[in-house]
């Protein structure tokens, strides 16, 4: 099957990847069962890439639906070793403004019915979660958006909490009052549990974020709903799509080390000869080194 270096999972409002070229659609199968939607390959400023959207196109799955194990698993078949996440978010912060960007360096995970890990069934293994998105991953976003944003139109801001909830009622205002104490700066439904599933897959993750709404904390500003979220997203779209294509070049052309490369070095405990012939064959691919 074709190989990515570098996976793309759209979230709201991003269902296709418009710089990709020689686009081939792929329907995949995994031990978890089917990703989101056609996983599509092809090129981008030269480097395979494979996109996919997160809520399928047609925006068909809730939060919760999401096949996550599946969709990490599908991004490892196609040997994905980098992995862009796009979502929309709401702003827990003043100063992070709708249509603002913020690339998250840590999650707070409230998801709660949710499979969170490929492990289990006879196989246990531990991951850190202590830095929890790619550093070089995050960097190339970073300079991305400076290449991209050249008017400074809008603003970036590096590093910030992503607290995830279950969904998919936005937050009442005692929730999102509660979220800013606990010192979340934006809240969205869809990066736990992927992040974690990248890590355990050995795939380095990070996340650019679109501020798309203030939920409901702000004293001034109107409580969101999904046509305001989806309505500013488009807004950036554009942008979104032209940042992602640059990191994409840089990713591609620097190959950056990752933490994420050797999570399992320390983490698995269950030594895969002690493993059920089952079980190993389920995880052989998550657990096998990056192709
Ligand atoms: C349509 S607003 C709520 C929706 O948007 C975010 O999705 P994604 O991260 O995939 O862009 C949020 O998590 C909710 O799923
Ligand atoms: N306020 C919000 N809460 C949760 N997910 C979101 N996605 C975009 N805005 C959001």
């Amino acid at each position: 099957m074709q190989q990515a270096l570098i996976g793309v999972i759209g979230g709201s409002g991003l269902y296709h990847m418009e710089a990709l070229q020689n686009a081939t659609e792929h329907i995949l199968d995994t031990p978890f069962g089917k990703p989101s939607d056609v996983i599509v390959t092809g090129i981008v400023h030269d480097v395979p890439i494979a996109f996919l959207a997160r809520h399928g196109r047609g925006h068909r799955l809730i939060p919760s639906e999401i096949p996550y194990r599946a969709n990490i698993h599908a991004m490892k078949q196609l040997g994905v070793r980098y992995l862009i996440s796009m979502s929309a978010v709401g702003s827990l912060r003043e100063e992070m403004k709708p249509l603002d960007m913020v690339l998250p360096d840590q999650f707070i995970d409230l998801t709660r019915r949710r499979v969170n890990t490929f492990f289990g069934d006879g196989a246990v293994a531990h991951v850190s979660m202590a830095q929890p998105v790619c550093a070089n991953v995050v960097d190339a976003l970073a300079r991305a958006f400076n290449e991209v944003n050249l008017t400074q139109s809008v603003k970036l801001h590096r590093g910030g909490t992503y607290v995830c909830i279950e969904g998919p009622q936005f937050s009442t205002q005692a929730e999102s009052h509660w979220y800013r104490s606990m010192g979340a700066s934006v809240i969205g439904m869809s990066n736990m549990p992927e992040a974690k599933l990248a890590r355990e897959a050995q795939i380095a993750y990070a996340t650019l974020a679109m501020v798309t709404d203030f939920d409901c904390w702000h004293p001034r500003e109107a409580h969101v709903t999904a046509e305001m979220a989806i309505g500013n997203l488009m807004k950036n779209a554009r942008r979104a799509q032209q940042i992602a294509a640059a990191a994409i070049q840089i990713i591609g052309n620097e190959r950056p080390p990752s933490i994420a490369h050797a999570a399992l070095a320390s983490a698995l405990v269950t030594q895969p000869n002690e493993m059920t012939p089952e079980s190993f064959d389920r995880l052989s691919k998550v657990i096998s080194a990056a192709s």
